[in-house]
């Protein structure tokens, strides 16, 4: 048995009311609109309560003191016949059966940022937790520690963290005032990672700050991956919660290769249950990842379409405008293809590829993401192109190289740049090219999905297109980021008495479509984290699917000491990386005319 109390108290019971967290009840109470799409047994393990600030909202209303339990979706409104239950409160008797963290008033969730004084925790960490506050999105009683080896008091924590929360709604209304109330519930603990007496400290100001609550209790692990297991064990010896739950958030790298992985994996376990950790990958958190399933599942129209039937190939590109500056050391040892390539751009091809899952539960969707990771080839070296930026001056502006970075071995290989083939061996991709291509210090910032589709057989306009057919092609592009938009290109004709063909976008441009702000990807996952909710988090044998299709390459890569080609910071990347698509007959969707 690990040290660590039940990793889901609130929903380890068999009472039906089990599932619900505090926060539910909260909401509740605070009627907020809820709507209907499915029934639910409450028994089933799918029935949880989510706030309002949750995609899916499995809502349990409470009716006459009775439980009735329904399964809502967040936009559709509340039928009329259901309006006002929402805020009708349990009876003193089924508050019993649910256990009293469903109880608003008794229940209370602490967060720990451990590495507070880090960049991570500063530029993301503090500024996503403010946000859900300032959305009122975090539960009524909750408290959120930073801790570090860094002397600081809880004056001088609140002071760096109110310089970074110059956030996206800094300039909205009453933001002084809510930064102000938001910052008194912000506490720091002076310790070292490994030392649980530090840690034991750390739990007698959490126990009194919880005050007598009971105890829900999260950590943030924001710290350099050799010591997560330290932390880890010394946060579930002394510092867990004793009739709450307790996770922990790990952030990535999670190892570098399988085996490493395997380990840290196994060690972690030795504190925790799987249910416990919450393996970040923040490109699950932005918007436009999560809007991929919606986009495959919701619309009929693509249903048909999604399959080596229609699709030509399909490209996931990230390319940033700047350098390793400032984190060349960490860089050095894991290189892009282990930094973006295995992690995020992977997990959009796994949510991409896999087939429907049975529910948006979070084991049927990972069990799905799985499956495809599965199904995958080993990945060739002669499908990999790997770079490496070097100095380069432009305008008058000198660039650094990689190397140039003192924290960088001057011999280094390591690739900050790569261009790599995928191709997955089922029925529905079989022969379909799936390429990727991540670089840093590129001549752009963006992070897109692109679809190409086949050319339309027999097409009565050829002759419109001339020689090159691939400017006829449809292409459906998702573009993460910046300026979110998901546009299809199609082809229409000019308009006048001639008939001259042309290709424009149908676009859905987010900041024209809404005017609501996108929220950061890590306050969509702190969010889930908090309310357990675990489908945007990365199981453990999905990891393991991950590390198993790239380690064997990125060994070879090693082994063989491969040079990268060299391209100038700034620039658009290795040419190697346009032959590699030619092999494919593919041309990169983000150069050229149509970008
Ligand atoms: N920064 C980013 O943009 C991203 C970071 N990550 C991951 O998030 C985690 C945190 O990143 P980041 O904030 O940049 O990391 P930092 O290097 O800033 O480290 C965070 C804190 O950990 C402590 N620390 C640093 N090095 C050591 C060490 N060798 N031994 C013990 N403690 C140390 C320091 O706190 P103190 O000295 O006060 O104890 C530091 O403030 C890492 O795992 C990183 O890979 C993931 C994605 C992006
Ligand atoms: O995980 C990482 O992501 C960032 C890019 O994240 P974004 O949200 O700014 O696109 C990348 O710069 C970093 O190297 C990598 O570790």
């Amino acid at each position: 048995m690990n040290a660590l109390s039940s990793p889901n108290h609130c929903c380890s019971s068999s009472s039906a009311y089990a599932a619900h967290s505090s926060i539910g009840f909260h909401q509740l109470r605070k009627n907020i609109p809820f709507s209907v799409i499915s029934q639910n047994k409450f028994e089933s393990k799918h029935v949880s309560f989510r706030s309002k600030c949750s995609p899916l909202s499995d809502v349990v209303l409470m009716q006459d003191g009775a439980l009735a339990t329904k399964s809502v979706a967040t936009n559709e409104a509340l039928p009329k016949k259901l309006e006002g239950l929402v805020t009708v409160t349990p009876p003193e008797e089924d508050k019993e059966a649910i256990g009293s963290d469903a109880k608003d008033d008794n229940s209370t969730v602490s967060i720990t940022v451990v590495g507070a004084s880090g960049d991570l925790a500063k530029k993301k960490i503090f500024p996503a937790l403010f946000a859900l506050y300032y959305e009122d999105c975090l539960p009524e009683h909750f408290t959120i520690f930073g801790y570090a080896r860094s002397k600081m008091t809880d004056a001088e924590l609140r002071n760096m963290v109110s310089r970074t929360l110059t956030c996206r709604i800094d300039k909205r209304e009453n933001c002084d005032e809510k930064m102000e109330q938001f910052l008194k519930r912000c506490f720091y603990h002076s310790g070292q990672y490994d030392s649980q007496d530090n840690f034991m400290e750390l739990n007698r100001k959490l126990k009194e700050h919880e005050g007598g609550r009971v105890s829900n209790r999260l950590f943030y692990l924001s710290i350099p991956p050799n010591i997560f297991v330290d932390a880890v064990k010394c946060a579930s010896l002394s510092a867990s919660s004793v009739n709450g739950w307790t996770r922990v958030i790990v952030e990535k790298p999670f190892g570098r290769d399988s085996e490493s992985s395997a380990a840290l994996t196994s060690s972690l376990k030795q504190y925790l249950e799987e249910e416990q950790i919450f393996r970040i990958d923040h490109y699950l958190g932005k918007e436009l990842v999560e809007n991929l399933s919606v986009l495959r599942f919701s619309n009929l129209m693509f249903q048909p379409l999604w399959s080596r039937n229609y699709i030509r190939n399909v490209q996931l590109i990230f390319s940033e405008d700047f350098g390793t500056e400032g984190r060349g050391g960490y860089f050095d040892h894991y290189g892009i293809i282990r930094d973006i390539m295995q992690n995020h751009l992977l997990q959009i091809l796994a949510l991409f590829a896999m087939e429907t899952p049975v529910s948006l539960d979070a084991e049927d969707i990972r069990n799905e993401k799985v499956k495809v990771l599965r199904s995958m080839r080993p990945i060739r070296i002669d499908d990999v192109v790997v770079g490496q930026y070097k100095s380069h001056t432009r305008g008058g502006n000198s660039y650094p190289g990689y190397t140039d970075d003192k924290t960088v071995p001057k011999d280094s290989l390591t690739p900050t740049f790569a261009a790599a083939a995928l191709f997955i061996d089922n029925a529905r991709w079989d022969g379909v090219p799936f390429l990727m291509k991540a670089g840093k210090a590129l001549h752009d910032r963006r992070a897109e999905i692109r679809v190409q589709f086949r050319h339309v057989p027999g097409n009565l306009y050829n002759r419109n297109f001339g020689t090159d057919l691939d400017r006829a092609t449809n292409e459906l592009v998702i573009r993460v980021q910046p300026d979110e938009a998901i546009y299809i290109k199609i082809n229409n004709k000019v308009p006048g008495l001639g008939m001259r063909l042309d290709s424009s976008n149908l676009n859905l441009l987010y900041k024209a479509r809404y005017s609501k702000e996108i929220p950061d990807a890590y306050e969509r996952l702190l969010l889930d984290a908090i309310e357990g909710e675990r489908r945007l988090f990365i199981r453990s044998d999905e990891l393991d699917a991950a590390w198993s299709l790239f380690t064997p390459v990125l060994k070879e890569l090693e082994e063989k000491k491969m040079i990268p080609e060299y391209y100038p910071y700034g620039s658009r990347g290795p040419v190697g990386a346009h032959y590699l698509a030619a092999r494919y007959n593919v041309k990169w969707g983000d150069v050229g005319v149509d970008e």
